[in-house]
């Protein structure tokens, strides 16, 4: 069942508008939400949808249960060259009919005009044509389902809690009604537009980034009918934010603290205010934000005469209480996520990846080379060090976190954004509702502890219908991190192993070849010469030669083997065979005595049982592979080869015995060579 908790009673928004074109726009309008409902359920028969619309017209209700649905454009996972045509497509199909300007952005409903197809069209819905044209010169023509579902709940002047996938448009399913609303909706006629005016619209968020990028929404969609907005947030001077609230405006769009500073020194009124919007509320109570959201929420006496709004891809049990301690009673709920099993997004391809923590810079590169197809790259660490260190050893990445100072955070991201550089390591700063176009490849450095931050972190790709890849590396011994996220985020994840240097020089090779083939032929006389002269000095043949010549562009000399279970680089993964139990990592190592010099087991990494516990697999260098299958050769009972592709390994943690410890793997006592593992601070960004 769609989750739409209710369709209200048509009411009227424009005096000028007939009345007939009224209901007939409120009607489609309502159809819309229901049929938005019924395609994010997946259920899309006509029959059901001509139901749904005539449910439609049965009264309100309040309803605080979240109910599931299934957005359509989520359960598709097609190549991103498909989806985009698809998207295209859709777009194209989802284009109303002209409709004359109105210059004083006034609604205008559709009156006699023929109802667009697609249900979701911009001309079933009440927005002026001003905002309109905006959103079709950002390619918008349709609403998605988050949108359609809550618009005109919210214009209709309900408290509501929304609730959809990352990346599904929540900030215009907020941005929108509350337009139309103070404009040309309930409040237009109380609407204030003195100088020195208190705000009538409040945005809480919990990063500068995110109150940055809704900030420029409202500049963008509000500018087309003069409101102003002003952005305020820590880390940024107060001058120009108090001047401009001095001199009136209509939206304050900021993080916690700040907002609450402002109000403690009088700058910012609340009396006048006609919404709040809580983004991302859970995200406010993670970074310490509580006790400032209570009491800016607290500082609005009069309730009933502000509209409450709260939205995010996450509702855990605080964001609840907080929605039945400030939002009216009848407020709505519309959760388009519901008991869905499946809560990150579903655009997104879900890939783990056993890694060493010591390995990570060196498989990073190629991860991206391999995934991220030309596009932007994000990459979560952990702590503030881990991404600066990362970072400095990433080439052409920059690092992001909430130790580097305001002015230069801005500078990150306008650089990302711009694709200035295309790889950002970051902490959990940016894993909150930061919209950058053509984020490709998410990478997670280890399973994030709240499954919240792997949904939010993985959402930065596949956004609006688009498709994206999130690898999540691990620590192999810490594979019960990956099943808790699978567990708790209902993602399956496709195991894979470190891409080989073959892949990614294959991959490297595609992009040098094109390279090669767009350089202008006024290099070729300067060249020639050399050229000639290498080949007729050599014994290669010209094909060689130039695949060496290929290598070279992209930075090879030489192809490194990189092992399945760890990743490190002149590693080979071992799997030895006994055919009975094998107990512990301890036990292992005793087996490989019976034949291998005690000494040589110290350059041994990671030795993990499989889940029938009769084998085990692990690293060792690469040039030492022979001597270990040569050795197990002389003993009866025991094999031992070189793993092509991982055996099902067991996830719990290994004994703590002597061989069980940091060097030769198991948990015990968090080797600095694999890392510590936990331990480093989430709350830290
Ligand atoms: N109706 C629409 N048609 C096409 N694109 C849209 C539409 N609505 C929003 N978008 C685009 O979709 C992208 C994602 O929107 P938005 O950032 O609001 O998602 P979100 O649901 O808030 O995600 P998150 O949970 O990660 O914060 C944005 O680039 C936005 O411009």
């Amino acid at each position: 069942m769609p989750s739409i908790a209710a369709i209200p009673e048509p009411m009227a928004v424009d005096d000028s508008a007939s009345k007939k074109a009224k209901r007939k726009q409120l009607k489609a309008e309502a159809a819309a939400a229901a049929e938005a409902a019924a395609a994010s359920s997946g259920k899309k028969e006509k029959k059901e949808k001509k139901d749904k619309k005539r449910k439609t017209k049965e009264p309100a209700s309040s309803d605080e249960e979240g109910r599931s649905s299934t957005s359509s454009d989520s359960d598709r996972a097609p190549s991103a060259k498909k989806a985009k045509k698809e998207k295209k497509d859709k777009k194209a199909k989802a284009e109303p009919a002209e409709e004359p300007a109105n210059d004083d952005g006034e609604l205008t409903a559709s009156g006699e005009e023929e109802e667009p197809a697609d249900p979701n069209a911009l001309a079933n819905f009440r927005i002026s044509d001003k905002l309109k044209d905006k959103l079709k010169s950002k390619g918008i023509n349709a609403l998605f389902p988050i949108q359609a579902t809550t618009f005109a709940l919210v214009l209709d002047g309900n408290d509501l809690v929304g609730r959809a996938r990352t990346g599904q448009g929540k900030t215009l399913a907020f941005v929108l009604p509350i337009l139309e609303s103070l404009v040309n909706g309930p409040h237009k006629a109380t609407r204030r537009t003195d100088y020195g005016r208190p705000p009538s619209v409040l945005v809480l968020l919990p990063t500068r980034e995110l109150a940055n990028q809704v900030h420029a929404d409202f500049e963008f969609y509000g500018g087309t009918f003069g409101l102003s907005t002003c952005c305020a947030y820590g880390g940024s001077p107060y001058r120009p934010q108090e001047n401009a609230l001095r001199q009136g405006v209509d939206i304050v769009v900021g993080t916690p603290g700040r907002v609450k500073d402002l109000i403690e020194k009088q700058k910012l009124n609340l009396r006048c205010l006609k919404f709040r919007v809580l983004d991302e509320a859970d995200e406010m109570l993670n970074m310490g934000f509580k006790d400032d959201v209570e009491l800016i929420l607290g500082k609005v006496e009069d309730v009933t005469k502000v509209q409450t709004l709260l939205f995010s891809a996450t509702l855990p049990e605080w964001v609840k209480k907080l929605s039945m301690s400030f939002l009216k009673a009848d407020r709505k709920t519309v959760d388009l996520v519901g008991n869905e099993k499946m809560k990150a997004s579903a655009s997104v391809k879900h890939l783990a990846l056993p890694c060493n923590k010591a390995a990570r810079s060196q498989i990073i590169p190629d991860i991206i080379k391999c995934y991220s197809h030309g596009g932007r790259t994000i990459i979560f660490t952990e702590t503030k060090e881990s991404a600066s260190e990362l970072s400095s050893l990433i080439p052409g990445s920059r690092a992001l976190h909430g130790d580097i100072a305001q002015a230069q955070r801005e500078v990150v991201i306008a650089g990302f954004r711009s694709g200035k550089f295309l790889v950002l390591v970051a902490t959990n700063v940016a894993a909150r509702g930061l919209d950058i176009n053509d984020v490709q490849l998410i990478i997670q450095c280890e399973p994030p502890r709240d499954v919240e931050a792997y949904i939010h972190r993985s959402g930065r790709t596949g956004r609006a219908g688009n498709t994206g890849i999130a690898v999540m590396l691990f620590e192999p011994r810490y594979k019960f991190g990956v099943t808790r996220i699978e567990r708790e985020s209902g993602v399956k994840f496709e195991h894979i192993s470190a891409p080989q240097p073959t892949d990614v020089a294959q991959s490297a090779g595609n992009e040098a070849a094109e390279a090669i083939a767009s350089v202008s032929d006024s290099v070729i006389p300067v060249f020639r010469q050399q050229a000639e002269e290498l080949l007729s000095n050599s014994s290669m043949s010209a094909v060689d030669l130039l695949a060496k010549a290929l290598a070279k562009a992209v930075g090879y000399t030489d192809i490194k083997k990189r092992s399945l279970l760890s990743s490190m680089e002149n590693h080979t993964t071992l799997h030895l065979q006994t055919g009975r139990p094998l107990y512990t990592p301890s036990f292992v190592i005793s087996t490989l005595k019976r034949f291998m010099p005690e000494d040589r087991l110290s350059s041994l990494h990671g030795i993990t049982l499989t889940t029938d516990g009769t084998s085990a697999v692990f690293d060792v260098p690469s040039a030492e592979v022979q001597d270990y299958i040569q050795g197990a050769e002389n003993v009866a009972g025991v094999t031992i080869d070189e793993v092509k592709q991982l055996p099902a390994l067991q996830e719990r943690e290994q004994s703590k015995g002597n061989f069980g410890g940091s060097r030769f793997g198991g948990r015990g006592g968090g080797g600095r060579r694999f890392g510590g593992g936990g331990g480093e601070d989430l709350k830290t960004v």
